[in-house]
């Protein structure tokens, strides 16, 4: 096993992200979130955009997943090859990719890809999937971790208001490379389930570092209690 993939195990890594438009889509904002988290026990980060790697590389020494999220296609996690390279020299210990089986923009295969980055530039890659045919695809395309990121958010999957801890279940047990539970875990005990379905590593975003979305939860139930 890796080192960094075994530092990771049974532990929280938490997402910092902010969307095109918002005010907290900065760079230096993002490091101090990533410097926030740590502190509150963080045993990696997850941030997107090479800005925003780069910046926190320099600032968080713990395991740093990076991604690149572009276009409007189906395919926008990393979406190519040259993403996913510059995610890498961006400062990432670990690619974070589209993991799907759909057409990728620059008409290469998930192993090719997956190969490249190995053989370029050292990183480890994640593998963002949907389904459990995707995740074992994504196993034997050599992907050092699996991630159930897209599940729900394929046009072949459907979104349930949870985290899909049966996908991280049954991911566990067909395949041998570490599962990563991420999306929609909103609550500490859905990290705890995620741990005992098999996860290796959790990924929380929305519910540590997205404070629009957490005032909107709080403002709602105040406006249902009205
Ligand atoms: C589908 C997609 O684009 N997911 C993204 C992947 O990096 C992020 O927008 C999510 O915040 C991240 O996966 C963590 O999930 P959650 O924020 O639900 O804890």
């Amino acid at each position: 096993m890796n080192p960094l993939v075994e530092q990771l195990r049974h532990r929280l890594v938490v997402s910092c992200q902010a969307y095109p438009g918002e005010p907290m889509r900065d760079p230096d904002t993002m490091r101090r979130v990533a410097l926030a988290v740590a502190r509150g026990g963080a045993a990696g980060i997850r941030a997107q955009g090479l800005a925003d790697i780069a910046a926190i590389r320099d600032a968080v020494d713990l395991p740093l997943i990076g991604l690149w999220k572009d276009g409007d296609d189906d395919v926008f996690i990393t979406p190519t090859l040259d993403h996913a390279l510059a995610v890498a020299r961006a400062g990432a210990h670990v690619v974070a990719l589209d993991g799907t089986a759909r057409p990728r923009p620059d008409g290469r295969t998930l192993g090719e890809t997956v190969a490249a980055v190995k053989e370029r530039t050292g990183a480890l890659v994640m593998a963002d999937c949907s389904t459990l045919e995707e995740g074992v695809g994504a196993a034997a395309a050599g992907a050092d971790l699996v991630g159930t990121t897209l599940a729900g958010y394929t046009a072949y999957t459907s979104k349930q208001p949870g985290p899909d801890l049966d996908l991280v279940a049954r991911l566990a047990t067909a395949i041998d490379v570490p599962v990563v539970a991420e999306g929609r875990i909103h609550r500490p005990e859905q990290a705890a389930q995620a741990l005992r379905a098999g996860a290796w590593t959790v990924v929380v975003g929305t519910a540590i570092t997205h404070p629009t979305t957490i005032t909107g939860w709080f403002a709602s139930a105040v406006a249902e209690a009205r």
